[in-house]
């Protein structure tokens, strides 16, 4: 159905995962369009550059128990970027800024609306990856920011409360944003999953008697990790997103210790990937963009010795803390900036690194919420997520449209095309030579300007059919090719031409001021010399005459 979501049936509908990318394969796309000059609005507004991973800060309110007990707070917000946290003794002050602190009076509908996430969501439709991810330590709101308190999805979850997080609140908007695209068929897929002890869980295909682990695989064709055998449900109907969230938060681990009743005990990735189908109106081809939303809820950091962990959840807890640092060791070897390609990034070292890799180093916009409790009594973690949100900040990504790669090399080479056609014409009518009957059919060839094929996109994703085209549309594209070459080469030699023509004028200019001295007629010599001039033949001639008149 154009403009909005095709209308199949509205049940949920699995798919194989093998059908669409998985959450780290951009790269399986021939991914050429860069995002140049449009992520404004992604801006830090401390002066970062574009491009950069956007971080705001949250602050959670406190709760009845700290307000009873009166907990003082370690957080001053001094301006809608800047934040400073000051510790037991006075003395100890930490100054932090960031795009964007929102404090603990901002519902959750100004979250939305503040937190920049309608961006990203903008920009997943046009064909970008997209990721959204809550870090901090325990119990300071990251779950709460993403989907809401846990009542929400319990026996009776309700649609039209106010406390749905940022998850919910995208769903509405980004089904609401894909109406009334008249030339644009979108499809929404979804899969959810957990990382549990470093075992990967598909939360929309949960094992009840025995827990299936899915394994993370290194695709060396597409140059990502993915998830070998995920769940990817198709949502014809928002209520089908629904379904996808409630199914996931119903089943992921939560467990519950001395800070958190429900705290999470794994990291989720909740991903949507938007694929648009539209015909590209220049070009006449069929293109379609494979744009996609992670939500990214981490598991929270914790201090065991305050958590009182013990058993099992102790076992979460070091899981989820060896891979916190994992992220955080990856996230400031990635700050470096240059220095970055020279240093070797651990992302192998945990199922988590593997799995963000392409988020937060790859051709993504991404958008980090640090999450932090503002009392004193958590001023070491709340410096430490401030410092560890600081570091992702100075990251750099190079966002760049996803498209299909049989799709993008054919718009590739028409454009090319194009190019050499108008280049063509124009040398033509400088040189004055006819269109060659040996190319009659322009519209047909294609080859990039460069010369260059992506032949290992040719390899991987064409079929025979295409290969065929694509290779016919080659050979012809070489033949035109060489008549640009052709072109190229007259048109160099008239130029040469030209400048032996007037070095030779000037000579014989000089010649004639000598014979003035001695010829009364010099004088019509110069005239008829400088009529015929500038070209050779033409010059040879008043040359000669000249030569005749003066002897
Ligand atoms: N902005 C907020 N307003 C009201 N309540 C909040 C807010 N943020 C968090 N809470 C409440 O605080 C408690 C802890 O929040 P939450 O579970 O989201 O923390 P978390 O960071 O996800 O913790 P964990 O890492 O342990 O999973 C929850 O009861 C939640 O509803």
């Amino acid at each position: 159905m154009k403009g909005h979501l095709s209308s199949k049936k509205s049940n949920i509908g699995k798919v194989s995962s093998d059908e669409i990318p998985s959450p780290s394969d951009s790269s399986r796309y021939g991914s050429t369009v860069s995002l140049t000059g449009s992520i404004n609005s992604l801006t830090d507004d401390d002066g970062e550059n574009d491009g950069n991973v956007r971080v705001i800060v949250r602050i959670k309110p406190l709760n009845a128990k700290q307000v009873r007990t009166e907990e003082s707070e370690s957080v001053q917000v001094i301006s809608p970027t800047q934040i400073l946290v000051k510790g037991t003794k006075e003395n100890i002050t930490k100054n932090f800024t960031f795009s964007s602190i929102l404090t603990p009076e901002v519902s959750q509908a100004d979250v939305f609306e503040q937190s920049g996430v309608k961006d990203l969501i903008d920009k997943a439709v046009q064909g970008f990856s997209s990721t959204i991810f809550c870090y901090g330590q325990t119990g300071s709101g990251k779950t709460h920011t993403l989907t809401g308190p846990p009542h929400l999805f319990g026996d009776r979850p309700d649609p039209y409360s106010e406390d749905h997080g940022l998850v919910y609140r995208s769903f509405v908007y980004l089904y609401d944003s894909l109406q009334g695209h008249e030339d644009v068929t979108f499809t929404l897929k979804a899969s959810f999953y957990e990382i549990y002890n470093e075992k990967i869980i598909d939360l929309l295909n949960f094992g009840t008697n025995q827990q299936k682990f899915l394994n993370v695989r290194w695709s060396r064709k597409f140059r990502g990790f993915y998830v070998e055998n995920l769940f990817t449900v198709q949502c014809d109907e928002f209520d089908d997103l629904l379904a996808v969230l409630e199914e996931g938060m119903r089943y992921r681990a939560v467990g519950f210790h001395n800070m958190n009743e429900h705290s999470s005990r794994s990291h989720t990735i909740l991903t949507v990937h938007v694929i648009a189908e539209s015909k590209d109106s220049q070009e006449g081809v069929f293109i379609s963009r494979h744009g996609k939303i992670n939500f990214v809820d981490l598991a929270g950091s914790e201090m065991t010795k305050k958590t009182k962990s013990h058993g099992k959840t102790l076992v979460e807890a070091n899981n989820i803390n060896k891979s916190l640092m994992v992220l955080g060791y990856c996230i400031s070897k990635l700050s470096e900036g240059k220095k970055r390609n020279s240093g070797h990034i651990p992302y192998r070292d945990s199922q988590l690194t593997k799995l963000l890799a392409d988020s937060l180093a790859g051709n993504g916009v991404s958008l980090m919420i640090a999450c932090i409790s503002p009392t004193k009594y958590n001023f070491s973690e709340t410096v430490n997520t401030l410092r560890y949100a600081a570091r992702a900040k100075r990251i750099k990504n190079s966002p760049v449209i996803v498209m299909d790669p049989r799709e993008s090399l054919i718009l590739s080479l028409r454009r090319a095309l194009t190019a050499l056609q108008i280049e063509n014409e124009h040398l033509r009518a400088l040189t004055n030579v006819k269109k060659s009957k040996e190319f009659p059919n322009f519209p047909e060839m294609v080859q990039p300007v460069d010369g260059t094929v992506d032949r290992t996109a040719m390899k991987y994703f064409l079929g025979e059919t295409d290969k065929t085209f694509v290779h016919r549309l080659l050979q012809e594209n070489i033949a035109l090719r060489d008549e640009n070459a052709e072109l190229y080469a007259i048109r160099d030699s008239l130029m040469r031409d030209q400048e032996e023509a007037s070095r030779q004028n000037e000579r014989l200019k000089k010649m004639v001021d000598f014979s003035k001295i001695n010829h009364n007629d010099a004088g019509e010599v110069l005239e008829e010399i400088n009529a015929q001039n500038p070209l050779r033949t033409s010059f040879t001639l008043s040359k000669a005459n000249y030569k005749k008149q003066t002897s």
